[in-house]
């Protein structure tokens, strides 16, 4: 491995994202030797300008997790260099393929996803798509099934699938990871993984921030395509999935795949019944005013900023078990976590006054603010009661824990772990083309079904759990939406 190109190196995910990443890689000797590290956009600055850019930024990150070291940094200094190019012209990217030299070349495109196509068949022309070499995608790649399938095409005339990476930073996240060793690393967990322990399951991913400055895109896409198409898929893939035989990339991917192809087809008739879509009000969040969408895009828009969905997955495991699954900007707290709700025992022998309660038992896999993962079970409560009573407790099954004197490990970018498994070549955690058109194909179904029916958006209130319907969605069923940690 010669060189990462950065293409958009000087843009918003680059600065706040990968070169921190790089960064904290370099920290820990975890980069290649002699690898250079090159921004590549349109803007004309020397290197010695983007290098005091990315200083900035880096060093900023850095010192807030308390690991600013000038020795890495000059390590990481001598790697970086700049330089100005158009990446859809292939006579622009010449120069570039002179500069990186012999060797294998990373490309991450960190640019708008409509310039994928333009940039890839330059890139080819270009000599930076030879066998050796590799490209990663950021996502959105397409809008839908079709200029997905436009974009990937022209992404597989420069590259084989080998190649080809394509990023969802939510299966960078160590929790995620952890949910693969929590279910195929211990036994005592996969016989309750079905539908005869398992009730429901819940996957939720709000967010506190509104879409703000970047209406451009986000009213094009909104949450059905930000979020659920990719990084809340995903999570359902990786808790419904079957054990895959081993760890490599296609083995896992295989089984993601059939999980989404046995997705209930979401039709025009039960769109109205399993789908809700929201959008943000005018009003306060975090004690401050905040205006509505419509406000900050300065026109009126039926574009979504919350998502709820029912999923149902068609086969033995997973028949009756509903998926629930949120998301939406501006809500009451940034919290991402899977639920796992499980069933009832069948038969209380501890009566049904509130003292003798069994509560179903709970899983709550918490991704964000805090990594953990914590199972309530029902204990005795200590005393002598002449009747017992039961308490619910909390077990935290966390990855952090490892000794009551452990020092927590800084919690890492998740473009930490994608950047290495990029650079080596490890697929395990990047999209494969196939699953991205399972998932598009549900989609689409989704926003094919809401725009047929022209219905707008439910408006709801900033710091909320976004519109009451979304809490029908789960009340029509009997149930409602984690509000515990566990
Ligand atoms: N920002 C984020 O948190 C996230 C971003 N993404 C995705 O990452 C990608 C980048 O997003 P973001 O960083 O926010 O976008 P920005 O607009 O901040 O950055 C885009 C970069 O692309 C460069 N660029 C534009 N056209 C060209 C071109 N023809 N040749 C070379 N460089 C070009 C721009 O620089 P210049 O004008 O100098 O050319 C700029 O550096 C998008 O696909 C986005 O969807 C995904 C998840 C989160
Ligand atoms: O991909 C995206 O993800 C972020 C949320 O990421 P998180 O790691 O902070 O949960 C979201 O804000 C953005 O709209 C979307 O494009």
């Amino acid at each position: 491995m010669t060189a990462l190109v950065l293409f958009g190196g000087g843009g918003d995910l680059a600065m706040r994202m990968l070169l921190p990443s790089l960064y904290f890689l370099d920290h820990d000797g975890l980069l290649p030797e002699g690898l250079k590290i090159i921004g590549a956009a349109r803007s004309e600055e020397t290197p010695a300008e983007y290098i005091a850019r990315v200083r900035q930024s880096v060093e900023a990150k850095a010192r807030a997790d308390k690991a600013w070291d000038e020795t890495v940094w000059a390590r990481m200094e001598a790697r970086l260099d700049y330089m100005a190019v158009d990446a859809t012209s292939a006579e622009s990217l010449k120069p570039l393929r002179d500069k990186v030299g012999q060797g294998s070349v990373t490309s991450f495109l960190a640019v708008s996803p409509s310039l994928y196509a333009r940039i890839v068949t330059a890139m080819r022309a270009a000599g930076l798509a030879e066998p050796e070499d590799r490209v990663v995608l950021e996502k959105p790649v397409g809008r839908d099934l079709e200029s997905f399938r436009a974009i990937d095409d022209a992404v597989a005339d420069a590259f084989s699938e080998a190649q080809v990476f394509r990023i969802d930073h939510y299966l960078g996240k160590e929790t995620v990871q952890n949910l693969l060793a929590l279910r195929f690393g211990n036994t005592i967990f996969e016989p309750l993984w079905n539908n005869l322990s398992i009730d429901h399951v819940q996957i939720t991913v709000g967010e506190t921030v509104g879409v703000g400055d970047r209406w451009p895109y986000y009213d094009e896409y909104g949450a059905l395509r930000d979020m659920l198409q990719n990084h809340m898929l995903q999570l359902l893939c990786l808790v419904a999935m079957e054990p895959p035989s081993d760890l490599d990339a296609d083995s896992v991917r295989n089984e993601k795949v059939k999980v989404l192809r046995s997705l209930r087809p979401i039709t025009h008739e039960d769109a109205e019944r399993v789908t809700v879509r929201g959008q943000y009000e005018s009003g306060t969040s975090g004690g401050k005013p905040v205006p509505s969408y419509d406000e900050e895009r300065g026109l009126d828009s039926d574009t979504e900023t919350f998502v709820a969905i029912r999923a149902d997955i068609d086969n033995w495991r997973w028949a009756g078990v509903p998926f629930f699954m949120r998301t939406g900007k501006r809500l009451a707290e940034k919290r991402t976590e899977i639920v796992i709700q499980f069933k009832p025992v069948p038969h209380s022998i501890f009566g049904h006054d509130d003292r003798g309660d069994v509560q179903a038992n709970r899983m709550v896999i918490e991704l964000q603010p805090e990594e953990d993962i914590s199972l309530s079970v029902m204990n005795k409560r200590p005393g002598l009661d002449q009747r017992m009573q039961l308490q619910p407790i909390q077990m935290s099954l966390s990855w952090g824990v490892g000794g009551k004197d452990a020092r927590p490990p800084r919690r890492r970018i998740a473009y930490e772990r994608l950047l290495l498994d990029a650079m080596a070549g490890d697929s395990t955690l990047f999209v494969r083309r196939d699953e991205a058109e399972k998932a598009w194909e549900w989609v689409d179904q989704v926003s094919q079904a809401w725009a047929d029916a022209g219905t707008k958006p439910h408006d709801y209130a900033p710091g909320s759990w976004g519109p009451d319907e979304a809490d029908m969605l789960l009340a029509r069923t009997g149930r409602d939406w984690n509000t515990t940690d566990a």
